[in-house]
C-alpha cells in the first residue's frame, strides 16, 4: 500500500501570493503605476459570483486594483463589446478578465477576439494560445499553469514522463497538453470520445482529471504511484442533503493507490487565482516597459 501525499494547492497558492505583494509594491515604487485587473461578468450565475469576489478579494490583498463590471444577464453583444474595448483603451486597466461562461445569445469567441492580447490575462485570445503552441513568449492561462507549476514542485522535472490528460476544452485541457509538452512530457489529450478511457488512464504517471464530472476517475484507473492533478469543481447534494464540492477524481478511492493527489477545493482553484494575479503584474510590466 502507497502512502498517498497530499498536494496543498492552498498553501501554495498563499505563498505566491505573499511573493507577488512584495513585487507589486515594488512595482508600484518603480512606475507609480498600480496593477489593475478588470472582471466582467454577465449575468447572475452564483457560482461564477462566489469566484469573481474571491478574485477581488485577492485582487486588493496583493496590493492591486480590482474593477469589477457587472452586466444583467440580458446584456447584448454589443454592450459587451463596448465594455471591452472600453476596457482596452482604458490606463487603469493591465488585466481583463470575461467570466465564463457567457449566456448563450453571446459569442465567446467574438469577445475574447475583442480583448487586447496584451490585457488578455486568460490567455484565451488566438494571439496568446498561438504563441504558446509555437513556444513563443505569451500570457499562459492560470489553471493549465498552475497545474504545471504543482507539478514541478511535486516531482522535479517532468521529463520523459506519460501525461493523460482528460478534457480537451481550450480553457484548460489544450493548453495544459501545451505546457506538459513543453516540460518534456510525453502527452495523451483524452475527452469523450476515448476508447477505454480507464486503461488509457492507467498508463499515466502523470493523470489530470478536467472535465467536469464527479468523480468520474476511479481509484482503479490510476497506476500505482501516479501523479494524480483533479481540476474538477462539481457541487454536488451530499447524504446529508448538504451541498458539497467534489473533484473529477473519486479522492477516496484514489488514497493508497496514487503516489500525490491535489484536493478539491484547496488544489488547483487556490492556483488559478494566483497566477491570474501573477499574469496581470507580468500584463502591467509590458504595457509600461
Ligand atoms: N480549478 C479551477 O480553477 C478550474 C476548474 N474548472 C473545472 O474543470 C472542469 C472542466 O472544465 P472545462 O474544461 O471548462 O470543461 P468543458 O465542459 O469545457 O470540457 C470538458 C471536457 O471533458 C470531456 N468529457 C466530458 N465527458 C467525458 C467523459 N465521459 N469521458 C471523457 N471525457 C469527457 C469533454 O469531451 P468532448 O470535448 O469530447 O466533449 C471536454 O473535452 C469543470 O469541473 C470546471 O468547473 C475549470 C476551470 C478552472
Ligand atoms: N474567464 C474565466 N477564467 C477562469 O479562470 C474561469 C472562468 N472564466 N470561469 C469559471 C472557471 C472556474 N474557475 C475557478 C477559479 C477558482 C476556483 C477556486 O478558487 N476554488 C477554491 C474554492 C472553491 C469554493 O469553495 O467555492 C478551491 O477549489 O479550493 C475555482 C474555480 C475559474 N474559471
Amino acid at each position: 500500500m502507497i502512502e498517498t501525499r497530499l498536494i496543498d494547492g492552498k498553501a501554495f497558492a498563499e505563498t505566491m501570493r505573499a511573493r507577488l505583494k512584495g513585487e507589486v509594491a515594488a512595482f508600484i515604487k518603480e512606475t507609480g503605476v498600480t496593477p489593475g485587473l478588470a472582471v466582467v461578468l454577465v449575468g447572475e450565475d452564483p457560482a461564477s459570483a462566489v469566484y469573481v469576489r474571491n478574485k477581488g478579494k485577492q485582487t486588493l490583498e496583493a496590493g492591486m486594483a480590482s474593477i469589477e463590471h457587472k452586466l444583467p444577464a440580458e446584456a447584448t453583444q454589443d454592450e459587451v463589446l463596448a465594455l471591452v474595448r472600453a476596457l482596452n483603451a482604458d490606463p487603469a486597466v493591465h488585466g481583463i478578465l470575461v467570466q465564463l461562461p457567457l449566456p448563450g445569445h453571446i459569442d465567446a469567441q467574438a469577445v475574447l477576439a475583442t480583448i487586447d492580447p496584451a490585457k488578455d490575462v486568460d490567455g484565451f485570445h488566438v494571439v496568446n494560445a498561438g504563441r504558446l503552441a509555437v513556444g513563443l513568449d505569451a500570457l499562459v492561462p492560470c489553471t493549465p499553469l498552475g497545474c504545471v507549476m504543482l507539478l514541478k514542485d511535486t516531482l522535479g522535472s517532468l521529463a520523459g514522463l506519460e501525461a493523460v490528460v482528460v478534457g480537451r476544452s481550450n480553457i484548460v485541457g489544450k493548453p495544459l497538453a501545451q505546457l506538459l509538452l513543453r516540460e518534456d512530457c510525453t502527452v495523451t489529450l483524452a475527452h469523450s470520445r476515448t476508447r477505454d478511457l480507464p486503461a488509457v488512464c492507467r498508463r499515466a504517471d502523470i493523470l489530470i482529471g478536467a472535465v467536469g464530472r464527479p468523480e468520474m476517475i476511479r481509484g482503479d484507473w490510476i497506476k500505482p504511484g501516479a501523479t494524480v492533478i483533479d481540476v474538477g469543481i462539481n457541487r454536488i447534494t451530499g447524504a446529508d442533503g448538504k451541498g458539497r464540492l467534489v473533484g473529477d477524481v473519486a479522492f477516496e478511492e484514489a488514497q493508497g493507490i496514487a503516489g500525490a493527489i491535489t484536493p478539491v477545493p484547496g488544489g488547483v482553484g487556490p492556483m488559478t487565482i494566483a497566477c491570474l494575479l501573477a499574469n496581470t503584474l507580468t500584463a502591467a510590466r509590458r504595457q509600461l516597459t
